[in-house]
């Protein structure tokens, strides 16, 4: 549904951010977009939410170029950014005057988000702190039942208990026609959410494969002794957990953290594994 192919993105007199991206993001899944600090996770966020315009290349989403902008495409777009500004009105007057700009928006899911994330219709958005500002965007964004729900590090300022309950809710919002993508740096805080992860390093998408294939591929833990031939990588800092291949091993739950730093660490070892057949991978 959204198809992104060559695309490059710089900011005037500024250095390359994207170089030659291409990506797939289909209905019914939640990808993460990771990377370290300054990768270009927002730029290319943006450029999807087509608040930005690749330099080469394109994005699409149902076949029609987003930096055109059509009223038809940006009704089935929404992005909850990382900064914003909120005017001065109450929680339901924003929702009033924002919420006939998406067609499917549902008001009822809407205030049951609201009241599920303590908040009340009455209040003023002024006088919220930026967390529950977050929640109400969070809640507006769930809502508007957009195909493209967009986020830009979701979980900044929210507390411990609201970022269990962020993927609790956004686990339970995702249905087969929906894509949503968020982007974060703070990896750990979508375990067990998303189904698909890209990696961005260098200006470029350095890994790009569904959870299945991960696991499929994949063990992470601590390795017995007899294990240590198949370690891809490994932090001794996290009480010896590593990497390994997965070949005949049981399957165990994805680590993202320690993925993430795998790819970075090495993103040709890790992919190669990724995509080898299962003869392959034992060679
Ligand atoms: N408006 C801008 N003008 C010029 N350069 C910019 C602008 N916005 C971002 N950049 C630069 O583009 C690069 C990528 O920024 P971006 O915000 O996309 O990274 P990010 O991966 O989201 O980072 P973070 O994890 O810190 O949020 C950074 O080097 C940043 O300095």
């Amino acid at each position: 549904m959204i198809q992104i192919r060559g695309l490059g993105f710089q900011y005037p007199k500024g250095r390359t951010i994207l170089n030659d991206i291409s990506l797939d993001f289909t209905p019914g899944n939640i990808y993460g977009v990771f990377g370290e600090n300054g990768e270009g996770k927002s730029t290319l966020i943006k450029l999807m939410a087509g608040l930005l315009f690749p330099k080469i290349g394109y994005c699409q989403i149902s076949s029609q170029d987003i930096s055109r902008r059509s009223i038809e495409n940006l009704q089935e777009i929404f992005l909850v950014p990382e900064d914003f500004e909120l005017p001065a009105l109450s929680i339901d007057s924003f929702e009033k005057i924002n919420a006939p700009f998406y067609p499917k928006f549902s008001r009822d899911q809407f205030y049951q988000l609201i009241q599920e994330f303590k908040l009340f219709p009455k209040e003023k958005l002024s006088a919220l702190s930026f967390g529950q500002k977050k929640k109400v965007l969070i809640a507006f964004g769930i809502a508007a039942n957009t195909n493209l729900l967009l986020m830009d590090e979701p979980t900044n300022g929210l507390d411990i208990p609201s970022k269990s309950q962020f993927r609790r809710i956004m686990a339970s919002a995702v249905d087969q026609g929906k894509c949503i993508v968020i982007s974060t740096h703070q990896v750990r805080d979508l375990h067990s959410l998303i189904n698909h992860v890209v990696i961005l390093g260098q200006s470029k998408v350095i890994f790009d494969q569904s959870f299945s294939s991960v696991s499929e591929k994949l063990w992470f833990g601590r390795p017995k002794q007899q294990m240590m031939d198949e370690v891809l990588y490994a932090e001794p800092t996290f009480g010896g957990r590593a990497v390994l291949k997965r070949e005949n091993f049981e399957e165990t739950e994805v680590d993202l953290e320690l993925l993430f730093n795998a790819v970075v660490s090495n993103p040709d070892k890790i992919n190669t594994v990724i995509k080898s057949t299962h003869y392959d991978a034992k060679a």
